[in-house]
């Protein structure tokens, strides 16, 4: 077995008393933006070498300037999204309750990526709600409807928006899933993601602005994760975290284990393998093959399962 730290372990441990204490807004490398009570921001940066937090994560911090910090130490997180594969692990967010995967009907979007971003929810035990956006692109969309029907069989919720097209609409869709809620946001390029975020938080060009000036310094613009802070009106503390789009979700760091049951479609059929250490890809008496047999799991979602086991049991290069 290898031996997995989590990103992040090293500072849980020592919280001193009378330490301030806030949120991490956004974060650049080991640089945190940490919002305090009083809407004020703190450029603050970890203490020891190995210390991660991410956005979401709730630190307490010493100022050392009158705009500056060190985060001492990080309170104990519901969860921790990220991806990772054997040299390296990208914090994406922590104590979020939802996913939120947006994907449009033009241009195409990547199944592969859908298909990480749900197993990753899966594992932490949180929502994923997959926004299929551009639906006013009429012509495009039987084909995305089309695609995206196995993901609702499979339960999952599936919302058609049109975020330029259909903004009043957009949003009563989306608040009921979003309100009092911490999500992360998403999504490859050109999927509408930022046209959506507009949508949500209003004045987040001049917020994003604040954040880039403080997280750079003055220095070139680059891009990091975020998170905003839902309308007021929209009830208790709800919260939007916009990630920088990626192109490859890494999942090394979930165990076999942890990826056979992060296929909701597997779990029942997990009791029926003939071996209790069937790894459900080539041995006999497998229940999840004989379900793919059977035509009551689609081939693509193992597909994808034997392709994330593969990539767990990569080697670490000595
Ligand atoms: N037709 C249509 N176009 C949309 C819709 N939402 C966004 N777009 C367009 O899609 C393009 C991409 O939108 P963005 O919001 O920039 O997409 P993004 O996912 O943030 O992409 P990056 O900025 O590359 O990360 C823009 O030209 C938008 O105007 C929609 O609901 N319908
Ligand atoms: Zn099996």
């Amino acid at each position: 077995m290898k031996a997995r730290r989590s990103p992040g372990q090293a500072l849980s441990a020592s919280v001193p008393a009378a330490a301030l204490s806030g949120r991490i807004i956004a974060a650049h490398g080991r640089h945190y933006l940490v919002q305090l009570p009083d809407g004020t921001l703190q450029n603050c940066f970890p203490r020891g070498k190995k210390s991660e937090c991410a956005v979401g994560d709730v630190v307490r911090i010493e100022r050392a300037s009158a705009d500056q910090g060190v985060v001492t130490g990080v309170e104990p997180r519901h969860n921790l999204l990220y991806r990772s594969d054997q040299f390296k692990s990208k914090l994406l967010a922590a104590n979020i309750d939802q996913v939120l995967i947006v994907l449009a009907t033009e241009p195409g979007f990547s199944e592969d990526l859908l298909g990480r971003a749900l197993v990753a929810a899966e594992a932490l035990g949180i929502d994923p709600l997959i926004v299929l956006n551009k639906t006013d692109l009429a012509e495009r969309l039987p084909q995305a409807r089309e695609r995206l029907q196995l993901y609702c069989d499979l339960g999952y919720t599936v919302l058609e928006v049109s975020a330029s097209a259909q903004e009043e609409a957009t949003l009563a869709q989306l608040r009921p899933h979003l309100a009092g809620r911490a999500s992360i946001l998403i999504g490859q390029s050109g999927m509408g993601k930022s046209t959506l975020l507009n949508l949500l938080i209003p004045g987040v060009a001049a917020r994003t602005r604040e954040i880039s000036d403080k997280l750079d310094s003055g220095k070139h613009t680059t891009t990091f994760t975020r998170l905003y802070h839902l309308p007021d009106s929209w009830g208790d503390g709800g919260m939007l975290i916009d990630s920088p789009g990626f192109q490859e979700f890494g999942l090394y760091h979930l165990s076999e284990g942890m990826l056979e049951r992060a296929f909701p479609e597997f779990r029942p059929r997990l009791a029926e393998c003939r071996f209790y250490n069937c790894r459900h890809l080539k041995e006999p008496g497998c229940g999840v093959l004989t379900a793919i047999e059977r035509g009551e799991i689609a081939p693509k979602r193992h597909a994808l399962y034997a392709q994330l086991v593969h990539e767990t049991n990569q080697e670490v290069p000595r």
